[in-house]
């Protein structure tokens, strides 16, 4: 027995974590270089993780990312040059039905937005950070497509007026939100019927006739506290209540039934109430640009990966459009967007008006009151949660 524990004790005495890397061959790429680091006994890859930023400084390069990493070794690759810098003279660009390519990963490869894949995001940051900057990339880069556009703009409308003229609704007070996210909510419930009707799960099902399929619609949130903070709990604990519950429909239900979030805000905090971390939960494509706490970078990336809260706390300010992402992937990437101005955004939302559905078409298939309509039951919402994927547009 005593022999075995004075083993196990040299074992652990063993194990070292803080050790010069035992590197590979070095080979290069057209950023950088890639090389293997082989692991000391005791080191995880998420050593590596938390040493990334001192590698780079070491090594005299811009950024040092683990790129893979396989037992007993990890591939660590190196960028001399900051390649986001090359973003500023991209284009936005529409790569299929619900897919646009909106800036550049630091990896060299494009930043695309693909509700297909990842159908609800959160974009965040503080002020001046690029948050704007990203949803004018959408509104290029969606207008020419067939789908619908929706905004929800709590900035008393500043965010999204001027692409009025392709929206099928914009509503820009609370408790106009809350009556037209009831009826996005009944536009589900009459998706829901449709699909039944043909025996599918989603609207993308083959089953479904080409003529039957309903548009895909998506609807872009600007600022999200608004929707949860109250000044007078007495008086707006209900209609928060009604819009947090409809708004968490729509992300459970929204892949099934073609309608997707983009959702931005300045803040993302515990303080907003359980709504908020509810309907988080849903928004899996996360997009943090500088922000001014830790916080909100820690609700909007740190459920998923906590080294992501990191490089996002250092996006530097004069950078803006630079942000912190987590995609279809699941990893994190540093990424910068495109740059496209209001005038841009707002020439494409004119040129691509016709393109915009009518709201009263959106919601003729429901009849009635939308505020009934939007009433569902658990075993509605768990019948249509998890869609086959095969079965999203190709
Ligand atoms: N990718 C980018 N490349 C270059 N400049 C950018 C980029 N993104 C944003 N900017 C510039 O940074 C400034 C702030 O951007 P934007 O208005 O999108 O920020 P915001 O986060 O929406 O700010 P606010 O919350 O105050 O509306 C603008 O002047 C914009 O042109």
């Amino acid at each position: 027995m005593h022999g075995l524990m004075v083993k196990q004790r040299r074992k652990l005495h063993r194990v070292q974590v803080e050790k010069a890397p035992r590197l590979g061959l070095i080979r290069p790429t057209p950023q950088g270089f890639i090389v293997t680091a082989r692991l000391h006994d005791g080191q995880t890859p998420d050593d590596y993780e938390d040493v990334l930023e001192k590698l780079a400084h070491a090594w005299r390069v811009h950024g040092v990312r683990l790129v893979s990493w396989k037992p007993g070794r990890v591939t660590l690759s190196a960028t001399l040059v900051d390649p986001l810098e090359m973003a500023a003279g991209l284009e936005v660009a529409a790569e299929g039905l619900l897919r646009v390519r909106v800036g550049l990963l630091d990896d060299g490869n494009p930043f695309v937005i693909d509700f297909r894949t990842v159908p609800h995001w959160l974009n965040v940051g503080a002020t001046q950070s690029g948050k704007s900057n990203l949803a004018n990339a959408l509104i290029v880069g969606l207008s020419p497509q067939p789908v619908a556009l929706v905004g929800f703009d709590l900035k008393g409308g500043v965010e999204f007026t001027p692409y009025q003229a392709r929206l099928s609704a914009l509503a820009t007070e609370r408790h106009e939100c809350a009556g037209l996210l009831a009826e996005l909510v009944a536009v589900i419930k009459s998706r829901m019927e449709l699909c039944r009707q043909h025996r599918v799960k989603n609207i993308w099902h083959p089953r479904l006739p080409e003529g039957a399929r309903p548009i895909p619609i998506v609807v872009l949130v600007d600022e999200m506290a608004e929707l949860f903070l109250m000044a007078d709990p007495d008086n707006e604990k209900e209609e928060v209540a009604a819009v947090a519950t409809r708004l968490l429909r729509i992300a459970q239900l929204g892949r099934a039934f073609g309608i997707y979030l983009f959702v931005c805000g300045q803040r993302v905090g515990s303080d907003l109430g359980k709504g908020v971390t509810a309907l988080r939960a849903q928004l899996t494509g996360r997009i943090c640009h500088m922000v001014n706490d830790d916080e909100t970078a820690k609700m909007c990336l740190g459920d998923m990966d906590r080294h992501a809260v990191a490089a996002a706390r250092q996006i530097p300010p004069d950078r803006p459009g630079t942000a912190v992402v987590i995609g279809s992937d699941s990893r994190w990437h540093r990424a910068r967007s495109a740059h496209v101005l209001e005038e841009e955004a707002e020439a494409a939302a004119e040129a691509y008006a016709h393109r915009a559905p009518s709201w009263q078409s959106l919601t003729a298939p429901f009849a009635g009151d939308a505020e009934q309509a939007a009433e569902l039951d658990e075993s509605e919402i768990e019948e249509f949660t998890e869609p086959d994927l095969e079965d999203l547009p190709v």
